[in-house]
């Protein structure tokens, strides 16, 4: 899993270094690392470092300090390296030390011809300590730099975002490279401000930082903690999911998250909704069985539309007491008190429904949102979206794995519910599925990029969980 901190977090963690190393620049480590991946950047992509021309656009603060001192030493190999300080001020010793390695400062007037004939823009303007937006001078660079093509390499963070916000500024750079310093921060990893920051490369400076702010997933954590069959498992053991989902007007939901529950590798499947949708399911999937019995996790709430029962429907799967996926429509159903256990998977809309807000509040504070519904439900919620957050009672989180932008169609929140319902149903606890499920969901995605239906991605989970046997 990697950790991803705040601003304030990496600050503290930074004061704390200097508290115990007063003889080290942090600086000088930063631009080394960020020196290193341009140069890494110049010879896989480019011209190679001799002779490439670079603008470096440099603010006011340590952000522009860190690419003063990089632009120093990539001059030294070869660059031509123009200047533009943005805000008038500049980091004095960084302008020093960049102007005695050959570097040109140049006005706003000359950037925009600079740019025009630069291989690379250097985003040196504002780092943690910038405000969102930019400036309009500096926005109108950021703006011919995408309209021209030019990669942008971007130091710490893309100038114009808030380190610490899903939401981008309307104004901010777009980069081709972010080079971050110490930790992860919130802007690299969740949308829509990850789409700003291209591939994100971090730079160990040495800094200790403590508890993660977040946790975030990558496939090879995921391949570890998947549930595999061994020589004992039978089909009780792998898991009974019971499924109660679906409605006259709404069966095919019923069937994408009985597709998703066999895919992920159900021990076995009791469909227990209504006709249309049952006699689907017999028609398509002959391992699903039919009627009530044992199960260890439920599924329900997808495709119930608005039925007169529905209330009564949830209580009595409720009733048996066991870990429940509780999604969609049901949602809209939530007792005060959940059986242990429980896993709500809504979408912003129906986060939003769920708390009485409007939805641009969840999108501007998912987190908090999120947290709020599982403190008050003492469950997990699974927001779903471009970034998937597995929020716990106690106010830990998860990322996901993310998927491609595909994945935003009618049915694909069906499937996940499915696969999360199959690992609830493997003994796993709420979080663990969620994770798991919406991760490998995504992974599937990944496969097979393209505007293919959710029931076709599922059919790929078995391929990215026969992976995992190879990689354990
Ligand atoms: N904190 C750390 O551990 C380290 C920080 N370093 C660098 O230092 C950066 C943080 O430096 P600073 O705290 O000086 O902050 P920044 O360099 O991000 O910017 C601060 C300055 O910009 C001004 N400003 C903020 N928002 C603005 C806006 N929208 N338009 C115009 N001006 C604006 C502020 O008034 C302040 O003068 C990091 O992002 C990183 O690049 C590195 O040198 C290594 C270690
Ligand atoms: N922009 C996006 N990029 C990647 N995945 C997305 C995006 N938007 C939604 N998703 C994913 O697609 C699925 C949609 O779920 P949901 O809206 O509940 O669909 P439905 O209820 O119609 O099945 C979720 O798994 C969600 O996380
Ligand atoms: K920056």
């Amino acid at each position: 899993m990697i950790a991803v901190h705040t601003a304030q977090q990496v600050r503290e963690a930074e004061q704390a270094f200097f508290a115990a190393n007063p003889g080290v620049d942090l600086m000088q480590r930063a631009a080394d690392g960020l020196a290193e991946a341009v140069e890494n950047f110049l010879e896989g992509r480019g011209p190679g470092v001799d002779g490439a021309r670079l603008l470096v656009a440099v603010g006011p603060g340590n952000n522009g300090g860190d690419a003063l001192f990089a632009a120093a030493r990539l001059a030294r190999l070869g660059c031509r390296v123009e200047l533009w300080a943005t805000h008038g001020d500049a980091h004095e010793a960084g302008l020093a030390e960049a102007q005695a390695a050959g570097c040109q400062q140049i006005d706003a007037g000359q950037a925009t011809t600079a740019l025009a004939e630069a291989d690379l823009l250097l985003d040196g303007v504002l780092g943690i300590g910038g405000r969102p937006g930019l400036d309009a001078p500096v926005a109108t660079l950021a703006r011919e730099a995408r309209d021209l093509g030019i990669p942008v390499v971007a130091v710490d963070l893309p100038s114009g975002l808030d380190a610490d916000s899903s939401t981008p500024a309307e104004e901010s750079f777009h980069a081709t490279l972010t080079v971050t310093f110490g930790a992860l921060k919130p802007c690299h990893v969740l949308q829509p401000a990850a789409s700003r920051c291209g591939e994100v490369r971090l730079v160990d400076i040495g800094l200790e930082l403590g508890e993660p702010w977040a946790l975030a997933a990558a496939p090879g954590d995921i391949a570890q903690r998947w549930p595999l069959p061994g020589p004992t498992s039978d089909k009780y053991s792998r898991g009974v999911v019971g499924i109660d989902t679906g409605s006259v007007h709404y069966p095919g939901a019923a069937v994408l998250g009985t597709v998703g529950a066999l895919h992920a590798g159900a021990g076995m499947i009791r469909f227990c909704g209504p006709g249309p949708a049952d006699g689907l399911i017999r028609a398509a999937l002959p391992s699903v069985t039919h009627g009530e019995g044992r199960v260890q996790a439920w599924l329900v709430g997808s495709g119930w539309g608005d039925e007169p029962g529905d209330a009564e429907r949830l209580a009595g799967r409720l009733a048996d007491g066991l870990p429940t996926v509780v999604d969609a429509d049901a949602l809209r159903l939530l007792p005060d008190h959940l059986p242990a256990g429980c896993l709500l998977t809504p979408h912003a809309g129906e986060l939003a429904r769920l708390l009485d807000v409007e939805r641009e509040e969840v999108t501007a504070d998912p987190i908090g949102h999120a947290r709020a519904a599982a403190d008050r439900w003492q469950a997990v919620v699974l927001l779903k979206g471009a970034t998937q957050y597995v929020v716990q009672p106690d106010g830990a989180v998860w990322l996901a794995v993310p998927g491609p932008h595909w994945s935003a169609q009618a049915g694909s929140g069906d499937v996940l519910a499915g696969i999360c319902a199959t690992l609830l149903a493997a003994g796993l606890d709420a979080a663990r599925a969620a994770l798991l499920g919406a991760s490998v969901q995504a992974m599937a995605a990944r496969r097979r990029p393209g505007p293919y239906p959710p029931d076709d991605i599922a059919r790929e989970v078995p391929a990215v969980v026969g992976g995992f046997e190879v990689v354990r």
